[in-house]
C-alpha cells in the first residue's frame, strides 16, 4: 500500500492549470520518448545491488570508493541489458538525454564517468579511422577503462604550458613519455587513481629537439591482468574534495615511459616512421574533446537544476512556517513572494538551458560534420559560443542550486536532502572543462574581433549579428517582448563597445596590447555574459515580474512534477513525490551509526572522566 501523499501536495496538484504529462512529453521530445525513458528507468532501477543499505555519507573515504566501483559494474551491466535492440541510436540517446538515471545510484558521480564523458569522445574525435576501429571496440565493451589526462599539478588552463613531454625515437619508432618536474605530473583526471588502466594523455611532442605542439596519446598505465602500475608509471589519488569523492581523481607521473608510434592519436596531426611531422590543418582541433564536453555540460546543468528546484518547490509546498496574516494559521512557505522569487527563476532557467542545449547540440553536430569535410569556417564561433554557454549555465546553475538549498532552511543543509551534493556536482563544472573566467575571456576575444569586423563593414555570424546593428543609444525600451529583446541587445552591444573603448584608451596611454587587454578584462568578461541571451529564450518574459510570479504560483508543483524525476533519482528526504518530509527525515536520521546505541563509548572514555575532573 503506497504511503499517503501530503494533503498540501494533493491540493497543489488539484490546482494545477495545465496538463503535466504534456509538458513532460515536450521535454522528452514526445510521448514515445517519455515512454522509452520511463521503461529504461524501470528496468535499470529494478536491478538488485544498485542501492546502498548504509547511506554512503556514513562510509569512510575508501569505503565510498569501493562501494561506488561495486555499483558502477552493476549499473553498467544493467544499462547494457536494458538497451532495447529495436530502438535507433537516436531513440536511445533521447531516452538518456533527459534522464539522470546515474544520479539514482551515485550521489557524488561515478568512477566510470570519465570513460564515458571524455575517454570515448577523445578516441572518436582524435583517432584516425584504423585507431578508432580498434580502440572503440575495446572501450565500448568496457574491456578497458579510460580517462582523459590533460591537467597537470602546475597547469590546468594554459594547455600550451603543459610540461609532460612525448619525445619521438625514430630508431625504435616509439614515443618516450616523461614528467620532467613534479608540476608536470598529471593531476585531477577522474578514474585515474585506481579504476582506469588507459588514458588519453595530452603531452608536448618533440621530434629531433623541435616542438610539435600539444598532441593526444593513448597510454596504458596499468597491467590488464594484475592492474599493477606499469614500469615508469607513478600513480595515486589526489585526496578528498568538496564533491566528486567517488570519481577517483588521481595523479600520474611518467619516468621515460615508452609507447609505440601508433599510440599517438593521428586524426589531425601525424608522425611518420622516420619522424616526419605532418601538421594538423588547425592546431586547435586537438582541443576538440573539450568543446564536446562543454556542449554536454549545458544539458547536464539543465537537468541538475531541474532536480534541485523539484526538491525545493515540493518541500516549499509542504513546509508551513510563521504568520502571513494574524490568526490565519501558518502558510505554506511557497506563498511568500520571496520564496517564489528564489525558486521560480530556477524552473524557468532549467527550461531555458534545455532549449539552449538543444540549439547548441545542433550547432555542434553541424560544425563537426563540416570539419569532416575539411570546412573549418564555423569552428571559432562554435568555440566562442560553447565557452560562453558552459560558463554562464554552470555559474547560474550553481547560484540557483545553492538558492534552492538555502530556501529549505536547516533541512536543506542535511545531506539527506541531497541539495548539498547536487551543489557539489554543479559547482565543480564552473572549474572543470575550462575555468569559467578563462572561457568567458575566450568569448570576449571573439566579440572584440567581431565588433572590429562590424565597424569595418563586414557581415557577422547570426550569434554575433547584434554587434552590427546600428542601435540608437536613445532606444525607448517598452515592456513588450521585442522591447526587452532590443534592450538586451543594446546593453550587450554597449558592453563590448565600452570594453573595446577601454582597451584603446590604455593603448593610447602607452600600454602594450596584452596589458591593455588585461586591464580591460573585467569589462570583457561582463560583455561575454550578454552573448548567451537569445531571442527564443526570453520571448516568454512578461512585462511585470511580480504578476508573473503570481501566475506561476498555482502551477509551481505541476511544473516541477513535469520534470518527472522519480524518488530514487531525486534521492532526497525533502523532494519525494508523496511529500512525507518529516517521516523521511526521521527515517534517514535513524540510519546514522551513532543512533545504534543510546550512550556512545566516548562518554566512558572521555566525557565522564573530563566532567569529573579526572582528565
Ligand atoms: C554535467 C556534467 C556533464 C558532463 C561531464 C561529466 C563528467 C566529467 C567531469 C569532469 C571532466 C572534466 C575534464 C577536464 O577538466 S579536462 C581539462 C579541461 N581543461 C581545459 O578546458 C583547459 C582550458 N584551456 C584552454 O582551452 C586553452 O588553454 C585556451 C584558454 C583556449 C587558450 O588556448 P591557447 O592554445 O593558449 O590559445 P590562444 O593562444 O589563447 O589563442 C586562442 C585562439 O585559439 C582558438 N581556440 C582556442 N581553443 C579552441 C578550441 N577548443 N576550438 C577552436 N578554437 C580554439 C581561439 O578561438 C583563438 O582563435 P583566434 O583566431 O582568436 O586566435
Ligand atoms: C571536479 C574536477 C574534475 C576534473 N577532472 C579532470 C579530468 O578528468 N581531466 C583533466 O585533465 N582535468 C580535470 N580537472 C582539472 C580542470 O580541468 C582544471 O582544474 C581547470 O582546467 C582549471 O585549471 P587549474 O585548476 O590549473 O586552475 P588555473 O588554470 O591555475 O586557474 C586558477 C585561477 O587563475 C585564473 N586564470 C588562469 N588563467 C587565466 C587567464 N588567462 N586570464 C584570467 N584568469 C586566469 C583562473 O580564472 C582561475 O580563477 C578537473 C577539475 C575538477 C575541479
Amino acid at each position: 500500500m503506497s504511503a499517503k501523499v501530503n494533503d498540501d501536495l494533493l491540493t497543489e496538484r488539484r490546482k494545477c492549470e495545465f496538463n503535466v504529462e504534456e509538458l513532460t512529453n515536450y521535454l522528452d521530445g514526445g510521448a514515445q520518448a517519455t515512454q522509452n525513458r520511463r521503461k529504461l528507468e524501470d528496468k535499470v532501477l529494478s536491478t538488485k545491488g544498485l542501492f546502498d543499505e548504509v547511506p554512503e555519507e556514513y562510509l569512510s573515504h575508501k569505503e565510498k570508493y569501493e562501494n561506488a566501483v561495486r555499483k558502477a559494474v552493476v549499473y553498467y551491466k544493467a544499462m547494457k541489458e536494458a538497451e532495447d535492440p529495436n530502438q535507433t541510436e537516436q531513440e536511445r540517446a533521447n531516452a538518456t538525454y533527459r534522464s539522470l538515471l546515474h544520479a539514482a545510484v551515485f550521489k557524488d558521480n561515478s568512477p566510470f564517468s570519465l570513460h564515458l564523458a571524455m575517454f570515448i569522445p577523445a578516441i572518436l574525435g582524435q583517432a584516425d579511422e584504423e585507431q578508432k576501429k580498434y580502440w572503440m571496440k575495446r572501450a565500448s565493451k568496457m574491456e578497458i577503462i579510460g580517462t582523459y589526462a590533460q591537467t597537470e599539478l602546475g597547469h590546468g588552463t594554459f594547455i600550451r604550458g603543459l610540461e609532460t613531454t612525448a619525445t619521438y625515437d625514430p630508431k625504435t619508432e616509439e614515443f618516450v613519455l616523461h614528467s620532467p618536474t613534479l608540476t608536470a605530473y598529471k593531476w585531477w583526471p577522474g578514474s585515474l587513481a585506481h579504476t582506469a588502466n588507459y588514458c588519453v594523455v595530452m603531452a608536448h611532442l618533440y621530434i629531433n629537439g623541435k616542438s610539435c605542439g600539444i598532441q593526444p596519446f593513448i597510454v596504458q598505465f596499468r597491467d590488464e591482468e594484475t592492474h599493477q602500475p606499469l614500469p615508469g608509471i607513478k600513480l595515486g589519488e589526489i585526496g578528498a574534495k568538496l564533491g566528486f569523492n567517488t570519481v577517483n581523481n588521481g595523479f600520474l607521473g611518467f619516468d621515460q615511459h615508452r609507447i609505440p608510434r601508433n599510440r599517438m592519436l593521428m586524426k589531425n596531426a601525424q608522425v611518420l616512421k622516420d619522424g616526419t611531422f605532418k601538421r594538423s590543418p588547425n592546431s586547435k582541433l586537438t582541443y576538440g574533446t573539450m568543446v564536446y564536453v562543454r556542449v554536454v555540460i549545458v544539458n547536464g546543468m539543465a537537468n541538475q537544476l531541474a532536480r534541485a528546484v523539484t526538491i525545493a518547490v515540493r518541500y516549499s509546498a509542504v513546509r508551513r512556517q510563521s504568520e502571513l496574516k494574524p490568526d490565519a494559521g501558518e502558510p505554506q512557505i511557497l506563498d511568500y513572494v520571496t520564496q517564489q522569487h528564489k525558486l521560480f527563476i530556477g524552473i524557468a532557467s532549467s527550461h531555458a538551458f534545455t532549449l539552449t542545449a538543444k540549439w547548441l547540440t545542433r550547432m555542434y553536430q553541424k560544425v563537426t560534420a563540416d570539419l569532416e569535410k575539411g570546412n573549418l569556417d564555423e569552428l571559432p564561433e562554435l568555440h566562442a559560443i560553447a565557452c560562453c554557454l558552459k560558463a554562464v549555465t554552470t555559474t547560474d546553475t550553481s547560484v540557483l542550486v545553492e538558492r534552492s538549498r538555502t530556501s529549505c532552511g536547516g533541512h536543506g543543509y542535511m545531506l539527506s536532502s541531497n541539495l548539498p551534493q547536487i551543489y557539489g556536482l554543479v559547482t565543480a563544472a564552473c572549474t572543470y572543462e575550462g575555468e569559467n573566467t578563462v572561457l568567458m575571456l575566450q568569448t570576449a576575444r571573439s566579440l572584440v574581433k567581431a565588433l572590429e569586423q562590424a565597424q569595418s563593414g563586414k557581415r557577422l555570424s547570426p550569434t554575433m549579428s547584434y554587434l552590427s546593428e546600428k542601435v540608437s543609444s536613445r532606444l525607448k525600451w517598452d515592456n513588450s517582448i521585442d522591447g526587452i529583446v532590443k534592450g538586451f541587445r543594446r546593453v550587450a552591444y554597449g558592453k563590448v563597445e565600452s570594453a573595446m573603448r577601454s582597451m584603446r584608451k590604455y593603448v593610447r596611454s602607452g600600454l602594450g596590447p596584452e596589458d591593455a587587454w588585461n586591464m580591460s578584462s573585467v569589462q570583457l568578461v561582463a560583455a561575454s555574459e550578454y552573448t548567451s541571451i537569445s531571442e527564443a529564450d526570453i520571448r516568454q518574459l512578461q512585462d511585470t515580474y511580480e504578476d508573473l510570479l503570481g501566475k506561476i504560483r498555482p502551477n509551481a508543483v505541476g511544473l516541477v512534477d513535469a520534470f518527472d524525476f522519480r524518488d530514487q533519482i531525486l534521492n532526497s528526504t525533502l523532494g519525494a513525490y508523496d511529500g512525507r518530509v518529516y517521516e523521511r527525515l526521521m527515517e534517514e536520521a535513524l540510519k546514522s551509526p551513532l543512533n545504534a546505541e543510546p550512550v556512545n563509548q566516548s562518554f566512558h572514555k572521555y566525557l565522564k572522566p573530563f566532567m569529573q575532573g579526572k582528565l
